[in-house]
């Protein structure tokens, strides 16, 4: 094996150090991919010697509660197919709550790119959800503003500076110019999914930033483009050996359980809290209650209150509707948080 060719698809030592070291020195063990698409039939990766298809045996179905598009898995060849034997433990993973299970969007992410357009589809509550979930499933998230020719961008930044957010990006398909500031996330190996509502320009942007290779195009006419099978996300490698990862866009996005999350993007009323006299205070009718002092004052609006105690009561109800499964989440998650403590350890 020549570790050093799967690099720059965003291999690391880290996964290395999950491979048997016998498997490691044969030429006959399993292979390391890295899963590229997800259809329901058919799971398409590249490896050391390029895009493979994998076939995916029953104990990992169905397969979008078990695999990810960017997850590493090891595979083996037998009679001319390659068989998933293992999926390696990915740095992070981001999932979504969608009807009644929990559904895997990406994993073993650098950056979270949350798109949102300057038009009225702009929701800066939508926003505050995909924030707490890059906080939960510790991903860096850049927050990117499009279409800045269709609105007043001023009025569109200023709402999103009101959250705890430090990367900020405005750009326009039409001026190319504006993309210029997202080369700062390409470093060889790193990985940007994108997330966010349908239209609002989530290709452009990948297909002007990110100078895609042929694969793309072929993945893309596969599937018939945009009209996604809800199970597919692609992921393809640009020139920069940055590897994207397109999702399809969300009417809504319903948080798994993501109470840590979420206080990450109120953090200005996690903060408060500490304040409270009562330590379990609900910030309601209690005695010294630093919050509701606070919006007397004027210095928090009752409406940030209201945002945040509703994603909080509706992460609460989630959880307990499927209390068993969460508590397994949460153990993996503290795992992942763990990892990623020691994620910048690259090669
Ligand atoms: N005016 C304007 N239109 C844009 C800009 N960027 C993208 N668009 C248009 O917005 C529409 C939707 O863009 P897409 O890139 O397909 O959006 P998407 O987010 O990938 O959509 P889904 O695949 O459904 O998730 C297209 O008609 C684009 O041409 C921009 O900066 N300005
Ligand atoms: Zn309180």
């Amino acid at each position: 094996m020549n570790f050093s060719k799967l690099q720059p698809l965003g291999w690391s030592n880290y996964f290395l150090q999950q491979m048997a070291l016998t498997d490691t020195l044969t030429e006959n063990g399993p292979q390391p991919f890295r899963i590229s698409a997800i259809y329901r039939d058919r799971i398409d990766a590249i490896g050391e010697q390029g895009e493979q298809k994998l076939m995916c045996p029953d104990h990992f179905q169905p397969v979008s509660q078990h695999l990810a598009v960017g997850d590493w898995v090891l595979a083996r060849k037998r009679h001319e197919h390659l068989y998933i034997e293992n999926i390696l433990l990915a740095k992070n993973r981001i999932e979504r709550y969608s009807g009644h299970e929990h559904q895997l969007i990406a994993a073993n992410l650098d950056y979270l790119w949350i798109v949102t357009s300057a038009n009225e589809d702009f929701n800066l509550k939508r926003l505050q959800r995909y924030l707490a979930l890059a906080y939960e499933f510790s991903v860096e998230p850049v927050v990117i503003l499009t279409k800045t020719d269709l609105g007043d961008k001023e009025a569109y930044l200023k709402q999103i500076r009101s959250l705890s957010i430090s990367e900020v990006h405005a750009v326009c398909a039409h001026q190319v110019e504006t993309l210029a500031s997202l080369s700062a996330y390409f470093h060889p190996g790193n990985t940007i999914a994108l997330l966010g509502s349908s239209g609002v320009g989530k290709s452009t942007l990948v297909n002007l930033v990110a100078k895609g290779d042929q694969l793309t195009r072929e993945i893309r006419s596969d599937d018939g483009k945009g009209k996604h099978t809800t199970t597919s996300r692609q992921l393809f490698f640009s020139e920069q050996q940055v590897a994207f990862i397109d999702t399809p866009g969300m009417r809504e996005l319903q948080l798994p359980g993501a109470a840590e999350g979420i206080k990450q993007v109120f953090a200005e009323i996690d903060a408060l809290a500490y304040a409270c006299k009562f330590s379990d205070c609900r910030h309601g009718e209690e005695p010294g209650c630093a919050v509701q002092a606070a919006i007397t004052n004027g210095s928090l609006s009752e409406e940030q209150f209201a945002g945040y105690q509703k994603l909080l009561k509706e992460d609460a109800f989630l959880q307990r509707r499927d209390a068993g499964t969460y508590a397994m989440k949460q153990q993996q998650r503290a795992f992942a948080k763990m990892v990623h403590s020691h994620k910048k350890e690259k090669w």
